[in-house]
């Protein structure tokens, strides 16, 4: 395993990526399985260049050289095309917004994040996970990724909306999300920036999609404005209330507005993908799965999973760290440097794109013995604190650390446990997936069958 030394004493590694190619570099590779060639870098050095066209960019394969990445977020801002390419979806939000409006922007919605509201969001949580858990028919095949993502879609959504006009917003989501999702993606990494343009059907939907998801937001802002009945504990609610302590200020209806569209695009896709893979791993290695029963009925004892089960639902949130771990969902994402600075001895010019993958880190034989394996228990506190910093990332760090920490975990935790205290969850057998890396690092369709417990 890495030991730590002292940045400044160390000697760092620096390779240019193998199979460049002279005009496209290592688009291709990226192009055609980003999770291959990526994972394969760290073993040519701790800061690893790659060339996407003619632009060259960084890959910090070493925990200490991407924690300093990570927390020194004004040198390392985001930036470059990606975000470029996001801001006419995402707006001015969290995502999207430069250093020093990230700060305020973050004073403001951090209080709807705070610890109290978690406990208040858990109750849709508990709800909808219960609701979840009760729609099974036993034998009849599901499709988990569906599912999950129906699941996160309904609990996101009535967190940030509890009006009546929940279900409608709902449904909303669950039709336009998917649709903007694979549109945003699909513009991303798109070098010419022309995709977006051409009169496609795919286009069409896309912007229709995107349309009725403004229109949505908007009809809630104006609902939330017109009823003026204060505080309903939702997401939407905090942020109107929010003021910033250094300035006063609060947020526009457009600043409101774009933070949601934010929140959906970040919240929803990522828990359900990780859950979906959670049930994967579940079916394929029986001693956790049986592990995770175990847990689940000396913990509830056959009823329901409250919000107060969570911290006793232990091994629960092991394995949903661990599929973390294998599969995080934001597998890779992007910062920019705002002026020439050094990484690992290596001199970056200003405006030099880095890379930060998760998937990278959490798959190297260095920083987690034995990777490959499925294995909650690496996460108990005793082995746990053997872990790296900047080696374990799931949720990114420094500043921009992902706001829904907690309440991803939460969610996930309370759906784990109130499906795998009714169910068992089948593989198929010869059911092959491929984790598909697109804006999450999502699984397609996985098809179980649910046989009651
Ligand atoms: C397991 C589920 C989740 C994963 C793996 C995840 C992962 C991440 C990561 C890696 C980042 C940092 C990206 C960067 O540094 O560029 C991030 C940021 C963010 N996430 Fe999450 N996320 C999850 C769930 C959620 C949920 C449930 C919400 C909201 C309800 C959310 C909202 C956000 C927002 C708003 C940001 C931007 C934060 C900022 O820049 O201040 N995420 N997420």
């Amino acid at each position: 395993m890495r030991t730590a030394q002292h940045p400044a004493t160390r000697h760092w590694r620096h390779a240019l990526a193998p199979g460049g190619l002279p005009l496209a570099g290592h688009a291709l590779l990226m192009g055609r399985k980003p999770l291959q060639f990526l994972a394969s870098l760290p073993a040519y050095g701790d800061l690893v260049e790659l060339r996407l066209g003619p632009r060259p960019v960084f890959l910090p394969c070493h925990p200490e050289l991407v924690q300093q990445v990570l927390v020194n977020a004004r040198i390392y801002d985001t930036g470059g095309p990606v975000k470029e390419k996001a801001k006419p979806i995402l707006g001015n939000g969290l995502i999207t917004s430069d250093w020093a409006d990230h700060r305020r922007q973050r004073r403001l919605v951090q209080p709807a994040f705070q610890a109290a509201r978690i406990a208040t969001y858990a109750e849709v949580m508990e709800e909808e996970c219960e609701a979840e858990s009760t729609a099974w028919t036993a034998g009849r095949p599901i499709d988990v990724s569906h599912e999950m993502l129906a699941l996160t879609a309904r609990v996101t959504a009535r967190a940030l909306f509890s009006t009546d006009m929940a279900p409608h917003a709902v449904a909303e989501i669950q039709h336009c999300l998917p649709i903007v999702v694979e549109g945003a993606y699909r513009q991303a990494i798109d070098p010419t920036g022309l995709l977006a343009k051409l009169p496609l059907a795919a286009n069409r939907r896309f912007d229709d999609a995107l349309t009725r998801l403004n229109q949505l937001i908007d009809r809630m802002i104006d609902d939330y404005k017109r009823a003026d009945d204060g505080d309903r504990g939702d997401v939407l609610s905090a942020l109107f209330a929010a003021q910033d302590d250094e300035t006063g200020g609060t947020m526009s209806d457009q600043e409101i507005h774009d933070q949601v569209m934010t929140l959906l695009l970040a919240g929803i896709e990522t828990t359900a993908s990780a859950l979906t893979w959670a049930w994967f791993l579940l079916g394929r290695n029986p001693r956790a799965e049986a592990a995770l029963h175990a847990e689940v009925d000396e913990v509830l004892g056959g009823r329901a999973p409250r919000y107060a089960d969570v911290p006793r639902l232990a091994y629960t949130q092991r394995v949903f760290s661990e599929a973390l771990r294998l599969f995080p969902p934001a597998w890779l994402f992007t910062r920019t440097t705002t002026e020439a600075t050094e990484l690992g001895g290596r001199r970056l010019p200003p405006a030099s794109d880095v890379l930060i993958s998760p998937y990278v880190m959490h798959r190297d034989p260095a920083l987690f013995p034995d990777p490959e394996s499925f294995d909650p228990d690496r996460w108990l506190p005793e082995r746990a604190k053997d872990v790296a910093r900047g080696a374990y990332l799931p949720f990114g760090g420094g500043s921009r650390k992902c706001i829904g920490d907690v309440f991803g975990m939460t969610e996930a935790t309370l759906a784990l446990a109130a499906i795998a205290g009714r169910w068992r969850m089948r593989p198929i057998p010869r059911t092959k997936i491929r984790p598909r890396p697109q804006m999450s690092l999502t699984a397609g369709p996985l098809r179980m069958i649910p046989e009651p417990r």
